[in-house]
């Protein structure tokens, strides 16, 4: 090891993910020592409450709720606290002081992402965040790094592990959401308000990051379609099942070509996927995220989506990096927004549905009531009617239909006289 001075590393959270990398920290130290050339201090340990119970035991000297004098001596501050405040401030006063940053809070890049980086340009810091997205999955660096001379067409996925343990609970064990939330949560999966994970902000925060990167264009939160999955019903599971098909929450970030020019669609929602797509086999907390680029073809990236000691990972990859670079001097540099491509409105984006619905029990009715679908130019790919007791299942088709006019469709069929329920409404993906 070279005789650099140990960097002082300044820790704020102990929960799921913070107890973790203090752990790893002071277990491994000597290690991570000798691959980056000069200890890594850990300084101490910000937290709400010093005497909370922990799932590791940590050095009581360590712990502080001060967290504003712990950032203001660091070199590095790592933030595993969650939220927007405390730790925007945080970090931008540990910034401003010309300290590096690691970041695992997405909700915090996506809303704020383009002012930390402003502020760690202004005085050549770094903000790391590769535990963002996809838990211990590296999805940041390839595509600023490893993809940043191809073009990204598409990037999509599984990205929140909470939901997509809840759904896999329901299909494979025929579990409650309720129940299975609670199962995630008792795992560490869950953000600390879960409402996060299941009305899809976590999933659409992600998705604001990844279609930032991919794009190389600013995509706000505002402007990412967001559908949770508190409105899958054990109905829609079983219809799913039926059909030889499996829900999931999914992100999609797409480049859309047009006459116009190029624009970028992000949104996330639940889809239902055939049982033989690949998608289908990513089970319990789980994240699968495929990117297609141009050049580079199909790129699948697989592994834990969330979980302490899966998310302590990438953090300490992003803090073993940082630290090189202390040391040994290199690139930094703020994220590309060069392309500042526009972004579509989810109402355009184009969309293939399945719908179950109840109608008057005479014959004939189907028809009739096929009469909207054209009239909104939605095309019908089959129908599936069952004798008897007036219910049929509709597959609606993409290639002229969109998100708009299906939502016009869905309008127009609630106030039909001749259809007395819509059972359900599900996005397909093939
Ligand atoms: N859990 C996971 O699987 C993953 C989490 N993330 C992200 O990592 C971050 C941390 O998540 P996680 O570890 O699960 O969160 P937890 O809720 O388990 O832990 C949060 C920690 O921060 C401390 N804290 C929170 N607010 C304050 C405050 N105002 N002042 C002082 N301390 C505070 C808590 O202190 P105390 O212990 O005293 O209450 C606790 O130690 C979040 O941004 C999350 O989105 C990213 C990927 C995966
Ligand atoms: N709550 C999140 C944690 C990781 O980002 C999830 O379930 O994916």
């Amino acid at each position: 090891m070279n005789s650099y001075r140990s960097l002082r590393i300044a820790l704020l959270g102990a929960g799921s993910v913070g107890a973790q990398v203090a752990r790893i920290l002071l277990e491994h130290g000597d290690e991570l020592a000798a691959r980056v050339g000069a200890p890594l201090e850990l300084v101490g340990i910000g937290v709400r409450d010093v005497d909370a119970k922990r799932d590791v035991e940590l050095p009581r000297e360590l712990l502080t709720t001060d967290l504003a004098t712990l950032v203001a001596g660091a070199d590095v501050v790592v933030e595993l606290l969650g939220g927007i405040e405390p730790a925007r401030t945080l970090l931008l006063d540990a910034l401003a002081a010309g300290a590096d940053v690691v970041t695992a809070n997405k909700a915090l890049v996506a809303a704020h992402g383009p002012e930390l980086f402003q502020a760690a340009e202004t005085v050549g810091a770094q903000v790391a965040y590769e535990a963002a997205v996809g838990g211990a999955i590296p999805i940041i660096r390839p595509l600023e790094q490893s993809l940043a001379g191809d073009r990204v067409l598409r990037v999509m996925g599984i990205v929140n592990g909470t939901t997509n343990f809840i759904l896999d609970r329901m299909h494979t064990e025929g579990s409650t959401l309720e129940d299975a939330l609670a199962t995630a949560t008792a795992l560490g999966y869950a953000e600390a308000d879960p409402t996060a994970d299941i009305e899809g902000y976590d999933a659409a925060s992600k998705a604001t990051i990844l279609a930032s990167l991919a794009f190389h264009t600013e995509v706000p939160a505002a402007c990412v379609h967001r559908e949770g999955i508190t409105g899958v019903t054990d109905a829609m599971v079983q219809q799913a099942e039926r059909t030889g098909r499996v829900l999931k929450l999914v992100a999609i970030c797409e480049r859309l070509e047009g006459d116009a020019g190029d624009r970028v669609s992000a949104r996330v929602h639940p889809v239902s996927l055939p049982s033989t797509h690949p998608l289908a086999a990513v089970h319990e907390a789980k994240n699968a995220i495929f990117v297609t680029a141009e050049a580079a073809g199909d790129l699948m990236f697989y592994g834990a989506g969330a979980g302490g000691p899966e998310t302590a990972s990438a953090v300490l990859g992003d803090l073993v990096s940082i630290a090189r670079r202390h040391v040994l001097g290199g690139p930094g540099g703020p994220a590309s927004t060069h392309a500042d491509l526009a972004i579509a409105p989810f109402d355009e984006v184009l969309a293939r549905h399945e719908l179950g619905l109840t109608v008057a029990d005479r014959p004939g009715v189907l028809a009739a009531v096929a009469g909207l679908f054209a009239e909104h130019d939605v095309s019908v790919e089959s129908v599936r009617q069952d004798p008897g007791d007036g219910s049929a299942s509709l597959v609606l088709g993409t290639h002229t239909a969109t998100e708009g006019r299906i939502a016009a469709v869905l309008e127009a069929l609630a106030a039909h006289t001749d259809v007395e329920r819509i059972d359900s409404v599900i996005r397909l993906i093939d």
